[in-house]
């Protein structure tokens, strides 16, 4: 198969790529990008590619159709909302990285975006891949999720699916390293600001609060709302959500290990560990690592889920969510190993 980035001067972009050079199902992958006007070589626009003799092409949607079987989108929000509609028209498959397809409500997208939403009858047509717990129903459109919502969605599923906790009890204490912010420099990312601190931002206006929802909801009606909170932490990549959840009266803590081996235990990727995981064990990986920590004199329970942001959170599930629509095993380009020590 052939395949097409848009996006391979950004983090997630060169993440993707130097999977998909991997994956057994491709033997070519063609770059393009946005504001070229003629092909370039692609240790022009990034030295680390330096001498590997590779021209990236100007965007061009037809021909990217013409000759490629999918493309993959990593670019930032407000960009896919823009440039989708000829492969929604072609039905041609796109594995879009960003947020712009991940709400179904264009109006709810521009209220936690703050810019302008695809129409609805275009988002209507694109599946939220959360590749862990669902399976594509053939649709070609793909909004791989969110780096947080996909550390959060997986670390609360057993729990919320089953309905073994209080559904209005879910706190969660998000933490990710720099390179979650993408590549562009702003006054948080800057060295002086983030090195050696730790800095809470958008209190309760994260753009994956709607997200989460939106799943949690379609899992048990009865969660209206949670508290997400959001940190910078000085480290390059890896994600860690601490969930705390007030456990219905009767559940107790042996029930809720084995639910949660139960719902993984034919999963590749999703870990259940005796101990709280660390980010250093996924970072590198595709994998998501779970650790529990019941308090049996306040009922709460801390649920521990680790991730890398830039392969479990973006171009690894991304693959995943590219493997099961063409029905390639699910390990295919995602064979890792942790970047140990
Ligand atoms: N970083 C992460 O951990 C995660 C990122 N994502 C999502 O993946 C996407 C990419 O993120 P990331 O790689 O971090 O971002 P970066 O900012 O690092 O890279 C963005 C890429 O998109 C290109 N780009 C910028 N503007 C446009 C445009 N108008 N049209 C087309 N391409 C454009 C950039 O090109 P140029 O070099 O010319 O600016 C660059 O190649 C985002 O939507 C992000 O939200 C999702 C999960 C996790
Ligand atoms: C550290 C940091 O800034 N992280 C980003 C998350 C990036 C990501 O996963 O998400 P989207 O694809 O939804 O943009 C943020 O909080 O906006």
């Amino acid at each position: 198969m052939q395949v097409a980035i848009i996006g391979i001067t950004g983090y997630a972009g060169m993440v993707l790529y130097g999977l998909l050079k991997k994956h057994p199902g491709i033997i070519q992958i063609n770059l393009y990008q946005h504001d070229l006007i003629e092909p370039t070589p692609l240790e022009e626009l990034a030295p680390q590619y330096e001498n590997t003799n590779k021209a990236v092409q100007p965007y061009d949607s037809a021909e990217i159709i013409k000759n490629n079987d999918a493309v993959f989108f990593a670019t930032p929000a407000g960009v896919t909302s823009k440039l989708a509609q000829p492969f929604l028209d072609a039905d041609f498959p796109v594995i879009d990285l960003s947020g712009d397809f991940r709400l179904k409500n264009g109006a709810e997208y521009e209220k936690w975006y703050h810019k302008p939403a695809a129409d609805n009858d275009e988002l209507a047509k694109s599946y939220y891949g959360l590749a862990d717990l669902s399976t594509n129903p053939g649709k070609n459109y793909i909004a791989n999720p969110g780096c947080y919502a996909t550390s959060v969605l997986l670390g609360l599923a057993p729990l919320v699916q089953s309905d073994l906790i209080d559904p209005d009890s879910i706190v969660i204490d998000a933490k990710s390293g720099l390179s979650g912010a993408g590549k562009q420099l702003s006054e948080s990312s800057h060295f002086i600001q983030s090195n050696e601190n730790l800095q809470i931002y958008k209190p309760n206006e994260h753009k994956h609060i709607p997200e989460i929802m939106a799943q949690l909801k379609q899992w048990n009606p009865k969660v209206d709302h949670i508290q997400f909170m959001t940190t910078l932490v000085p480290i390059n990549r890896g994600i860690m959500s601490s969930i705390y959840v007030k456990v219905k009266p009767g559940v107790t803590e042996a029930m809720i290990k084995e639910h949660f081996e139960n719902v993984y235990h034919s999963s590749k990727f999703v870990k259940i560990y005796n101990h709280l995981p660390t980010i250093k064990g996924v970072v590198g990986t595709n994998e998501c690592h779970i650790g529990l920590s019941y308090n049996p004199t306040t009922h709460y329970l801390l649920v521990d889920s680790v991730i890398d942001n830039m392969i479990k959170g973006a171009a690894g599930q991304a693959i995943q969510n590219f493997n099961q629509l063409f029905a390639f095993d699910a390990d295919f380009g995602l064979q890792l190993n942790p970047v140990l020590p």
